[in-house]
C-alpha cells in the first residue's frame, strides 16, 4: 500500500477544534489498514505569527510543498487585528495557494436530505440540491498589482486593489469547469461582470471561446455575478457548475452554504495542475468557512465542513473513492439519526457538540 504524506495545518479557533475530528478519522484508517498515511502538523496563521511572527514560516511552506495533500482548518481572528497586512493569519492560506499554483477552487453546495426537511428554506428549493462552485483562486483582485495604500499628502489616502485575469488564466479554471460538468449534469454557468469590467469582458470571450471549440456538448449559459447571486438565492437548482473568478467565488460560495444549512456544512479543494511527469496534483482541502472567533473555544463548531473536506481529498488526490463515499454517507447517516449541532439545530433533533458529531460520524464510517 502506497504511503501518503499529510500535512495538517489546523490555524486559529475552531479550525483547531474541528481539525481533531479529521485526525481521529485518519488515524482510524491507518489502523484498521484502510489507507496509509503519514501525517504532519504544522502551525498557520495566527498561531504561527503568535510563534514566529509569520503567518506561515518557510519550513511549513516546505512541508506543504513536499506533501501530497494538505488539510487546513481556519484562520484569522480579532486577536490579530492589529497585525501588519503582510502577516496577518489570512496571508498564511494565501500563500499557500498562490505558491502551491492551487487554481482551482471546488466548493460543492449539497443539501443533505436530513436538513432538506428542516430547512427554514423551501423544500422544494433546497431538496437534492447538488451544485459545485468552481473558484478561480490564484488570481484576480485577491493578487492583482498595484495593492497598496498610498498617502495623497491632502490628508486622503488612495487604496487600490487590481483585478488582472489572463486568457490563461480563464482557460485553464474554465476546462476543469467545463471537464467536472460532464461528470454532473453537463451544465456550466460562468458568472461575471462584464459590463462593468474589462476583466470580465475578457472572461466571457475565453469562456465562451473554450466552450464552444473543446466542450461543444457541455451546455454553457452566462449570468452577471450580481443576478447571478440573486439567482442562485431564488432558485439554487438551475446551476449545475457555477465558474466564477476569485472574489466572486468567495461571494457566492458563502452565499451558497447558507442553501445547504450552514457554513460549517461547506469543504472544499484546491487544486494545481497536474504534474507533466507523475500526473500527481498539489492538492489542499479546506472548509469555506473560517475560524468563527464567535464560537470558538466553545466546543460547538460544525465538524462536517472539515470532515467533508478530508473525503474531498481522498477523492480527488487519492483517489481512495470508496473510503470518499463511505466517510459522505456516514456523514449522512448521522444527520439521518437526527444528530445536529448548533448551527444546523431544528426542532426534534438533538444538539451535540463537535466532538460527539466527530464521534458519531467516525462510528458510522466504522459501519
Ligand atoms: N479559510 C479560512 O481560513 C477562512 C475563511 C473565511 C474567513 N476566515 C477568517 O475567519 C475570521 C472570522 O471570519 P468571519 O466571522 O467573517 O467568518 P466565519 O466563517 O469564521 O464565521 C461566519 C459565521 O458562521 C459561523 N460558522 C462558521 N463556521 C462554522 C462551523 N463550522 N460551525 C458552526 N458555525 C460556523 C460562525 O460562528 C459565524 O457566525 C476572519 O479573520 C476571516 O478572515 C478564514
Ligand atoms: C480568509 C480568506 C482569505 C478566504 C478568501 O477570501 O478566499 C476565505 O474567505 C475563503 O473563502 O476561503
Ligand atoms: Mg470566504
Amino acid at each position: 500500500m502506497t504511503t501518503h504524506k499529510l500535512l495538517l495545518l489546523p490555524g486559529d479557533g475552531i479550525g483547531v477544534e474541528t481539525m481533531e475530528e479529521v485526525k481521529a478519522i485518519v488515524s482510524f484508517m491507518n489502523e484498521e489498514g484502510l489507507a496509509s498515511f503519514e501525517t504532519e502538523e504544522g502551525l498557520v496563521g495566527g498561531s504561527a505569527y503568535d510563534a514566529h511572527g509569520k503567518a506561515i514560516s518557510e519550513e511549513h511552506m516546505k512541508l506543504a510543498t513536499e506533501s501530497d495533500a494538505v488539510l487546513f482548518g481556519a484562520v484569522g481572528g480579532p486577536k490579530w487585528d492589529g497585525v501588519p497586512y503582510e502577516v496577518r493569519p489570512e496571508a498564511g492560506l494565501l500563500r499557500l495557494r498562490k505558491d502551491l499554483a492551487l487554481f482551482a477552487n471546488l466548493r460543492p453546495a449539497i443539501c443533505y436530505p436530513a436538513l432538506a426537511a428542516a430547512s427554514s428554506l423551501k423544500h422544494e428549493v433546497v431538496e437534492g440540491l447538488d451544485i459545485l462552485i468552481v473558484r478561480e483562486l490564484t488570481g484576480g483582485v485577491y493578487f492583482g498589482e498595484p495593492k497598496e495604500i498610498t498617502d495623497l499628502g491632502n490628508g486622503q489616502k488612495r487604496g487600490v486593489d487590481t483585478q488582472v485575469y489572463e486568457t490563461y488564466e480563464i482557460e485553464r479554471i474554465g476546462r476543469v469547469a467545463f471537464e467536472l460538468a460532464r461528470t454532473r449534469g453537463n451544465k456550466v454557468t460562468s458568472m461575471e461582470k462584464r459590463n462593468v469590467m474589462k476583466s470580465g469582458v475578457l472572461w466571457n470571450e475565453v469562456m465562451t471561446r473554450v466552450g464552444r471549440e473543446e466542450y461543444s456538448d457541455v451546455k454553457l449559459d452566462h449570468m452577471l455575478a450580481d443576478s447571478g447571486g440573486m439567482q442562485l438565492v431564488r432558485w439554487p437548482k438551475q446551476f449545475d457548475v457555477i465558474v466564477t473568478d476569485n472574489l466572486f467565488g468567495d461571494l457566492l460560495s458563502d452565499i451558497a452554504a447558507m442553501l445547504t444549512g450552514s457554513l460549517g456544512m461547506l469543504p472544499s479543494a484546491s487544486l494545481g495542475a497536474p504534474d507533466e511527469r507523475s500526473g500527481k496534483r498539489k492538492a489542499m482541502y479546506e472548509p469555506v468557512h473560517g475560524s468563527a472567533p464567535d464560537i470558538a473555544g466553545q466546543g460547538i463548531a460544525n465538524p462536517i465542513a472539515m470532515i467533508a473536506s478530508l473525503a474531498m481529498c481522498l477523492r480527488y488526490s487519492f483517489g481512495m473513492v470508496e473510503l470518499a463515499d463511505r466517510l459522505e454517507k456516514a456523514i449522512s447517516d448521522t444527520l439521518n439519526d437526527g444528530l445536529r449541532t448548533k448551527d444546523i439545530m431544528s426542532e426534534g433533533a438533538r444538539e451535540v457538540g463537535t466532538r460527539e458529531m466527530g464521534a458519531a460520524i467516525l462510528a458510522k464510517f466504522r459501519g
